[in-house]
């Protein structure tokens, strides 16, 4: 967001809060200082000048924790500069997108002292890249510096095919995040200035398809200060891998080292003490080992490494004495354990070993090395020699003067090991090891090794030179105090870097230039969207007329002169406030295009789909019409001669109104020869007719009776499909047997039935019998049964005084009943009600059909549904259940008497348990 605030500060002095430098009023070293103080204060530690970010290394855990809240980034993505604060995310974001727009290389220089937060900036950035491409793969491997692990690349040569298949799992930028946490436990140290010092230089590349997916990655590293190994400043430490080795306990029982670091003399500084660090070793290298297994080593080459390690280490142990025996003066080393354990852990030859240690071949080449005293740098303005007889010299750098101290000077910038050490180590059986220096047989070349210093030079020059090829970004880092104390701003330091970072002359040039150029053609190209003239395909004027155009729709003209210039061929834009406001024209624009081209597409669509749905109807109509054409006499005869034969058929059927028993077994005549449908129809309709003459003639009494009669068809079959075989479809429901003279106590029974009537809400009786009723115990009982349109009801036949309340009709759910010719049928109740089973032929009349037809029509009367009713045996039922006991069932199989009975009636036989059999008469 671009912001312009003024706040009051003590004193009465106006402070300004801007996000961009260039926005003071005045441009001076205590203004830019009072701004970045004043931000620095409210925690605001990112500052802008034009598309460069300043950044205060704070020293607070607060970037840890933003790095992990994803939300934020997510409020950088895909916005332009200049719509959010100042921010590292904001410059990757900004840098991403210009290589996707531009196609360009761009890279991001960070510039800053030690400790002043470089090492965190780059992986700011790179944390932003990969929260984006989490995912993305390629074939193409990362490739880690290739000083620190030479011989790994030449491994990793021999086995491609294996790493390929991890490249094709890991993400790139997972891999390069990985890489990057080797390179600082290798090349990481604890200084004066910095726990986390980078003691190397960094180069990062990532490339990145067309459509932004990252593709590979290498990280080139300059220069590593290697004389750290073995000999530090008070109050600095080795390389952090040391330290994190030692707090591996299983590695160092392994090893047989000492956890402690004060036992080893590479650890120590000079006066021999360990420095304490507020960096976790532990953790530390918890993350190398998580990193290296990421990466893909494997445990041999993990183990090559903690064997260097250690032999570092233990030679920095080794102990050397003067060889007194001998006339020339030599030494000997006196700790041969400490010799023997670090030729094990080389795997080469421990007197070659220790020969090369202490003694040394000398070349001619080597001998004319070149003597600090020949140094002409005196003649140079920036150099002051005052202490030259202490060999020491002063150059002035633009950050401040450095005092170079010329001791071991030639030593230390002789970079490569001498070759009686070489030769040993590339005899060594450890095919990693000797992987690791060119064969000194093979190539025959002696000449002398560049100098550390040319070396630096060189991967120097290549660097500028692939920076040239890129579109830069800067970050510049500021450290904020010496004491890496949290919310501490040190002004004094704070201006120097100001200075030296020529944060000044930076916003001037910043202010006064112009920070964008375009090609007429591609601002065109890139703009025209914002501007209705220039945006009319019809448009045919020049594009620089057309930037102009372009330019007025845009800007008010108080700031056309002054913010835009146009050139010979290109338009030179001065702030990137009007550049971020011609972008989010163009953005503002962009849906309206996307919809006016979606409009005019979905029109052609529409209009193509139309005219061919059109086209097909005009084919259909005409082919209707054709074939309406050849049908149409064909039609007219057929309809005639169907007219004609229905005539007579109908002729024919004149004689069947009147006919006796309404044609009852008489044929009826076909229209054809051959019988259609229209046919059965005609019979259908025949029937119809036929039920209904008959029908009408009935009293309502009879039509109940008939309506039951059907359903007892529909249940126990019809002709010689009887479903149970005592089954008389003939016989009449008589419903109510007991209100009949023949019955010696009707007066009793009828005046039972008055009683009841009134007591509930039954209206009506369905059938009334003696029955025999099976009890729990598998006693028969005789009973009078009487069905209500709402109760069953079971009365004592003698003096018709009611059994237990009436059953529920709605609650039935079922019916069964054997096929054969017994008259038992059971009543099968919803539980707890418990189920009834009663033998209904006492007067040797089969009534089930009758009461089970009742039941079934009552039930669903009542309730909607059509209980079923199952004729099969053997019978189940359960007459002994109540509410807490869920009682047993009977199963009841069915016999023919043995012999011939007289009586017509079934009989109940109780068997063991709860078997039963029912004996009935077969046909006569
Ligand atoms: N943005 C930040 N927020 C909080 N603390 C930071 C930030 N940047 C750096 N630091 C702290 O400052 C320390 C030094 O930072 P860093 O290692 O990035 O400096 P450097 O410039 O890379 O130093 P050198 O040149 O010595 O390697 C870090 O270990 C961290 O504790």
């Amino acid at each position: 967001m671009n912001s312009i605030n003024f706040e009051e500060r003590g004193g009465g002095t106006t402070t300004e809060n801007h996000d961009d430098l260039c926005y003071l009023e005045k441009i001076n070293e205590q203004s830019i200082l009072d701004n970045m103080q004043h931000r620095f204060n409210s925690g605001q530690i990112y500052t802008r000048i034009g598309e460069q970010i300043i950044s205060i290394n704070p020293f607070n855990n607060k970037h840890v924790t933003e790095q992990k809240d994803q939300r934020l980034k997510q409020t950088y993505r895909n916005k332009y500069m200049y719509e959010m604060s100042p921010h590292i995310y904001q410059l990757a974001e900004d840098t991403y997108k210009k290589m996707l727009q531009t196609g360009t290389n761009q890279c991001i220089i960070i510039t800053g002292e030690s400790g002043s937060g470089k090492t965190e900036a780059s992986k700011i950035v790179m944390d932003y890249i990969s929260h984006y491409h989490p995912q993305s793969s390629s074939s193409t491997s990362s490739t880690p510096s290739s000083s620190t692990t030479p011989n790994r690349q030449r491994y990793n040569r021999n086995n491609n095919h294996n790493h390929n298949n991890q490249n094709s799992t890991t993400s790139i930028m997972k891999r390069i995040l990985d890489s990057n946490i080797l390179l600082e436990a290798f090349g990481n140290a604890k200084t004066q200035r910095n726990e986390n010092s980078s003691r190397f230089g960094k180069y990062i590349t990532i490339q990145f398809d067309a459509a932004g997916v990252p593709l590979g990655g290498k990280i080139t590293q300059f220069l590593l200060e290697k004389s750290r190994i073995h000999s530090r400043a008070a109050g600095e430490r080795n390389f952090h891998i040391f330290y994190q080795l030692l707090t591996n306990q299983s590695l160092v029982e392994r090893f047989k080292l000492n956890s402690d670091p004060a036992t080893y003399n590479y650890l120590g500084n000079d006066s021999g003490s360990v420095s304490k660090s507020t960096v976790n070793d532990r953790d530390g290298f918890q993350s190398v080992l998580n990193s290296l297994e990421s990466l893909g080593w494997s445990t041999e080459e993990t183990d090559f490494l903690w064997r260097i390690l250690c032999a570092v280490l233990l030679i920095g142990n080794l102990e050397f004495e003067v060889d007194t025996n001998k006339n020339v003066d030599s030494v000997f080393i006196a700790s041969q354990d400490t010799l023997l354990r670090i030729a094990q852990l080389l795997e080469c030859d421990a007197s070659m070993l220790e020969k090369a240690l202490i003694s040394r071949s000398l070349t001619t080449e080597a001998a004319a090395a070149v003597h600090p005293a020949r140094l002409e740098a005196g003649k140079h303005p920036n150099y002051e020699s005052s202490e030259m007889e202490q060999q020491k010299f002063t150059l002035k750098h633009y950050a401040g003067p450095v005092t170079y101290d010329l001791e071991h000077f030639i030593a230390k910038n002789r970079d490569p090991l001498n070759q009686d050490i070489l030769a040993t180590l590339q005899l060594s059986n450890d095919p990693y090891l000797s992987a690791l220096f060119p064969s000194l047989n093979c190539s025959g070349n002696r000449k002398i090794p560049t100098m550390a210093g040319h070396q630096f030079k060189q991967s120097i020059n290549e660097l500028i030179a692939s920076l040239q090829q890129c579109q830069p970004h800067y970050i510049r880092c500021i450290k904020s105090n010496d004491e890496k104390q949290p919310s501490n701003f040190n002004q004094s330091l704070v201006r120097n870097q100001i200075r030296y970072l020529n944060i000044v002359e930076t916003v001037r040039v910043r202010k006064a230039g112009y920070c964008q150029k375009y090609h007429y053609t591609k601002f065109f190209s890139r703009y025209k969207i914002c501007c209705p003239t220039t945006w009319n395909p019809k448009y045919d004027k020049s594009v620089k007329e057309g930037c102009n155009e372009i330019i007025k729709s845009i800007l008010p003209s108080h700031e056309r002169q002054s913010e835009c210039f146009f050139g010979v061929k290109k338009i030179f834009i001065k702030s990137a406030r009007v550049l971020y406001l011609f972008e989010k024209q163009r953005q503002d624009n962009l849906p309206k295009a996307a919809i006016a081209i979606q409009r005019v597409w979905r029109g052609y669509l529409a209009r193509c789909w139309f005219k061919k749905e059109l086209e097909k109807l005009k084919l259909q109509k005409e082919e209707i019409q054709r074939q309406l054409l050849q049908k149409r006499s064909a039609v007219k005869i057929s309809e005639v001669y169907y007219r004609y034969k229905m005539r007579s058929l109908i002729a024919k059927l004149a004689p069947w109104t009147q006919a006796p028993y309404y044609n009852k077994g008489r044929q009826m005549p076909t229209l054809w020869r051959v019988k259609r449908q229209f046919d059965d129809y005609l019979v259908l309709i025949q029937r119809a007719w036929w039920a209904h003459v008959k029908v009408a003639k009935l009293t309502a009494e009879q039509r109940s009776l008939i309506r039951q009669k059907v359903l007892a068809l529909d249940l126990f079959g019809g002709g010689g499909t009887l479903r149970k075989k005592e089954w008389d479809p003939k016989r009449r429901f008589l419903a109510d047997y007991l209100n009949n003279d023949s019955n010696p106590k009707k007066a009793q029974y009828v005046q039972a039935i008055q009683s009841l009537f009134p007591s509930g809400d039954d209206k009506e009786i369905l059938f009334a019998d003696n029955v025999i009723k099976v009890n729990k115990r598998g006693k028969c009982q005789l009973r009078t049964l009487i069905i209500t349109d709402q109760h069953i009801y079971k009365y004592d036949p003698k003096k018709y005084t009611r059994k237990k309340v009436g059953l529920k009709i709605h609650l039935i759910v079922a019916l069964s009943s054997s096929s054969k010719r017994d008259t038992f049928l059971a009543i099968h109740f919803k539980p707890p009600v418990r189920d009834l089973f009663i033998d209904l032929g006492c007067d040797a009349v089969e009534k089930v059909s009758e009461v089970a037809t009742i039941l079934v029509q009552q039930v669903f009367k009542l309730t909607k549904n059509t209980i079923p009713l199952l004729l099969r045996e053997p019978v189940t039922f359960n007459n002994s259940r109540d509410s807490r006991n869920s009682g047993t069932d009977w199963v009841i199989s069915f016999s023919p008497y043995a012999k011939k009975e007289t009586q017509r009636q079934c009989t109940f036989t109780k068997g063991k348990t709860n078997a039963a059999i029912v004996y009935y008469q077969e046909s006569e």
